[in-house]
């Protein structure tokens, strides 16, 4: 495998990836997997439970170096990520786990960003005394605190109530549009993929590669209710004769 940072794009191509079974065996997560993402843009990697869309997210983070294959960064190379778990320093305020995380940024960048996330009142409170939502905006905050090249977002929505849901997605829009960094969110939610991103790439069932690309070419903020349900049912019927094809090639 190959992890360089030097590209206009994000650029993935992993042959194969295996895990090896708790009986010992190898097991084929992702084959002949690829797909790119132009700087400043936002990709969602949507796929069934388990088909290995966590494992192609540490490959992109460089967390797991055993895939065959290669992973290009855009320039710059600086990784900010939301994994589904906030992982917050429980020992550290809100403000200071964004100081630990970002020690190079200004104090008034830090504070601009809870503002902005609406976390200003939580800034001296201790991850255990906030909410899921609150310490996913936290965890959020954080990762953009770094000013990254790649915002990678590991199912930044579950386990959230719809309503909270809702407005976390409508920050996370407003957010990547306001500060085009290069974004890649992955979750099993089509719709909200197409409400957030200018490239869904759906992935089959295992082994995992990308069968369908679906470019959303209206700027999200003027994304109608009708577009949006045309390209659902793009989704779905691609996804139908990907699952009559057993998972092969459609
Ligand atoms: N470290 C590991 N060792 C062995 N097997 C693993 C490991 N990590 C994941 N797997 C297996 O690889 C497959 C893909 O897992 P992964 O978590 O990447 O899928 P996912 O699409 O993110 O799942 P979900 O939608 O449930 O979050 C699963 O069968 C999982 O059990």
């Amino acid at each position: 495998m190959s992890h360089d940072g030097a590209a206009a794009l994000l650029e993935v191509r992993v042959t194969s990836k295996d895990h090896v079974t708790a009986g010992g065996r190898p097991q084929r997560v992702l084959q002949d997997l690829q797909f790119t993402l132009p700087m400043g843009r936002a990709g969602a990697v949507v796929g069934p439970s388990g088909c290995g869309k966590t494992t192609l997210l540490r490959l992109i983070a460089g967390l797991d170096a055993q895939y065959e294959g290669a992973i290009r960064l855009p320039a710059g190379g600086r990784l900010g990520m939301v994994f589904q778990e906030p992982r917050l320093l429980p020992w550290r305020s809100v403000v200071d786990n964004l100081r630990i995380a970002a020690p190079q940024a200004r104090e008034e960048t830090i504070a601009a960003l809870l503002m902005r996330l609406g976390l200003a009142e939580h800034a001296g409170h201790f991850p255990g005394e906030l909410s899921l939502g609150l310490a996913r905006r936290v965890a959020l905050a954080r990762a953009l605190a770094i000013e990254p090249d790649l915002l990678l977002m590991d199912e930044p929505f579950v386990s959230l109530d719809a309503m909270l849901a809702r407005e976390l997605r409508g920050e996370i829009a407003a957010l990547i549009d306001e500060r085009r960094v290069t974004t890649l969110i992955v979750t099993h939610d089509i719709r909200e993929a197409i409400e957030l991103a200018d490239r869904v790439f759906l992935l089959s069932t295992r082994p995992a590669r990308v069968f369908t690309t679906l470019e959303i070419a209206t700027p999200r903020r003027a994304l109608t209710k009708a577009a949006a349900d045309a390209l659902q049912s793009e989704a779905e019927a691609a996804i139908e004769a990907m699952r009559a094809h057993g998972g092969m090639r459609a």
